[in-house]
């Protein structure tokens, strides 16, 4: 197991009365990429940020903006996004109708590539377009809110994931996105996710230095069965 972890705290779950600082901060932690969760309160019951935030979070940072569209039509809005900043478009198969087409028009835009599955969503929903995936999440609860406990069923889908990406020959990356803690990153890692995505193990667990350390140090745990 020699792949990096790479952490993308989730700004859902930071201050918002001082977002331009959270950002720093985080930054300055040691964070990979800053992740943006885009809700519209149809495709998932919450609504979040649009890309007006996103232009106004690429102003601040210079990590990857690493923007996840929960979202209805996707397709609708990659241009969108694209020209506010995001470095990472991720969308969901269960919202777009031709998910080749919308993986294919996010690379073109220059931006990677990303598919995130719902929990009951197999792996399946990608297997025939995984040469246009940079990134493959998989939601390790259901999408919409911040703070949720970690479906431990989906540690089996994190494996046949990294397998079925390893296989393919692609280098394409399994982020996980969801109760993603100290408590839950070992195994996470052992299975081979290799993006970590946190909102409340980051934000609601300064200092983030120590927070984002103590996640990715969960990989001497997994390398020593500790
Ligand atoms: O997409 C999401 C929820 O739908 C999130 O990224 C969420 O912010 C993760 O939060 P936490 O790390 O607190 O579980």
């Amino acid at each position: 197991m020699n792949r990096r972890i790479l952490v993308s705290p989730s700004i859902l779950s930071a201050d918002f009365s001082k977002l331009g600082d959270e950002i720093k901060a985080v930054e300055q932690a040691g964070a990979d990429f800053l992740h943006i969760d885009v809700m519209d309160g149809h495709f998932v019951p919450n609504i979040t940020i649009g890309p007006m935030i996103v232009e106004a979070c690429k102003k601040i940072a210079t990590i990857p903006l690493d923007v996840h569209l929960m979202i209805a039509e996707p397709d609708r809005y990659l241009e969108d996004f694209h020209a506010a900043g995001a470095n990472i478009l991720t969308v969901h198969p269960e919202a777009t109708h031709h998910l080749h087409r919308t993986l294919t028009r996010i690379r073109e835009l220059g931006m990677q590539a990303g598919a995130a599955l719902n929990p009951s969503t197999g792996l399946e929903a990608v297997r025939y377009v995984l040469a246009e995936l940079d990134i493959l999440m998989i939601m390790t609860v259901n999408p919409g809110f911040g703070g949720q406990s970690f479906i431990p069923t989906m540690l089996e889908k994190v494996r046949s994931a990294r397998e079925m990406a390893d296989k393919s020959g692609y280098p394409i990356r399994i982020e996980v996105d969801g109760g993603v803690a100290p408590s839950t990153a070992p195994d996470l890692i052992c299975a081979g996710a290799d993006i970590f995505v946190a909102g409340s193990a980051v934000f609601l667990r300064p200092p983030y230095s120590d927070a984002i350390n103590l996640l990715r140090s969960a990989e001497t745990q997994c390398r020593t069965g500790e």
